[in-house]
């Protein structure tokens, strides 16, 4: 039976390539209005396993996908980076100065920021999905609209590429995650990254006590997330990222830091995709 991936968005969207591009084949895509809707379908077994991109290297993190992880109690079981490629489209036959709204994810209108400063008449409106957007304008023959997508969903509905790559840096990328309801299983690959979650009072050094156990564990920390604990005003909760050599290095770490932090959670031990 194939594979349920969960994606955020609809075919076409960069949450469909990297799904595509992550399990190559003998999956079925589920679409997804919002993250919350991913997370929630996830957590319900009615998908097997979610795409979630989680930060972009100009629009930066997505913050409540942190929270929607932890909510849910979901683990992460690997992660995917790609490079991402924005491009503005609409019907064929018009230019950019006949297009007065362009309709995308917030996080790909941030990315193109510097592109839509040059063209100010056209006014930016945030929608659920990239490629839903293309589907939209191409399904009511929409004139004088446009969107930001892949190149991928102008193909796959028919949109005219206005303006190619007009994501402000050429290096654009975005970090995805896979998740799942357990934890990675052995599968013969070396898991050399963990992320992990814990709470830490305000108090004089207790965050560089934390970050000290990481280096003596011989832990590479790749990335520190703050998020603020709601229902407790100027408390925080932290979300860091590890890799390392050897997994006894990593238990040593979370023995000691079980007793240092509170709430500590695994969110997941997974293969470091980064090269
Ligand atoms: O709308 C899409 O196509 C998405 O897959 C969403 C999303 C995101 O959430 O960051 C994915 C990658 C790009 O960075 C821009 C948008």
């Amino acid at each position: 039976m194939n594979k349920k991936v969960g994606i955020q968005g609809i075919k076409g969207s960069f949450h469909h390539l990297v799904a595509m591009d992550y399990y190559h084949r003998g999956i079925d895509v589920m679409e997804h209005m919002s993250f919350h809707e991913l997370a929630q379908k996830l957590a319900a077994k009615e998908t097997d396993v979610a795409v979630m991109a989680i930060e972009n290297s100009i629009a930066g993190s997505i913050l409540p996908n942190y929270a929607l992880i932890n909510e849910y109690g979901l683990s992460i079981v690997g992660e995917y980076y790609t490079p991402v490629n924005m491009n503005l489209m609409a019907l064929k036959g018009q230019k950019i100065e006949d297009i007065k709204k362009v309709f995308s994810h917030p996080m790909a209108l941030l990315q193109c920021k510097e592109f839509f400063k040059k063209h100010p008449h056209i006014k930016l409106i945030e929608d659920a999905d990239t490629a839903e957007a293309a589907k939209r304008i191409a399904r009511e023959g929409k004139m004088k609209v446009a969107a930001v997508a892949s190149p991928a969903a102008a193909e796959l509905y028919g949109l005219e590429i206005l303006a190619k790559e007009i994501h402000t840096i050429k290096s654009n990328a975005t970090r995805f995650l896979i998740l799942g309801t357990e934890r990675q299983k052995p599968n013969g690959e070396k898991l050399d990254k963990a992320s992990l979650k814990f709470d830490l009072k305000s108090e004089r050094g207790s965050l560089v006590s934390v970050l000290n156990i990481l280096r003596d564990c011989y832990l590479d920390m790749t990335k520190i997330q703050s998020l603020p604990i709601i229902d407790e005003p100027w408390k925080y909760s932290f979300f860091v990222d590890v890799v390392f050599e050897r997994h006894e290095d990593f238990e040593k770490a979370i023995d000691v830091l079980k007793l240092m932090t509170e709430e500590l959670k695994v969110l997941g031990v997974y293969k470091n995709n980064l090269v």
